[in-house]
């Protein structure tokens, strides 16, 4: 639920400890300024450049989003998503 950060002042960068992808503290991930830079660069670019559905004509409200425990949260059955050559492309070119 990715919604729920919306709206707050929260940091991810380790200094507020409910949020903490990359770790916090001496062993924080040296990587971060370069993942936090690449994740939106590689995000855009899947999203600008296919268009996605879920198998076998699922709509997203029918999607299961129950999840099992561990260090991280993970879903319970994992994501599929397939990506079709966007329309959006097609018609530019
Ligand atoms: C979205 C991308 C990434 C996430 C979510 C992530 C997350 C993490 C986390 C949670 C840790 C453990 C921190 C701790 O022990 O408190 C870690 C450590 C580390 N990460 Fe990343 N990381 C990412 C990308 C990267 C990248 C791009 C690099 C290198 C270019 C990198 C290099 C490292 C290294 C070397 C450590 C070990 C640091 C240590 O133990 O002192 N990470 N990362």
């Amino acid at each position: 639920m990715p919604e729920r950060f919306m709206g707050s002042n929260m940091d991810y960068k380790g200094q507020d400890l409910q949020l903490i992808p990359f770790g916090s503290g001496r062993r924080i991930c040296p990587g971060l300024p370069l993942a936090s830079r690449m994740v939106h660069l590689m995000l855009a670019s899947l999203l600008r450049s296919f268009d996605w559905k879920l198998h076998d004509e699922m709509s997203p409200q029918d999607m299961d989003m129950s999840h099992k425990l561990g260090i991280t949260l993970r879903k319970e059955i994992p994501l599929l998503a397939i990506p079709h050559r966007s329309s959006r492309l097609i018609s530019n070119s």
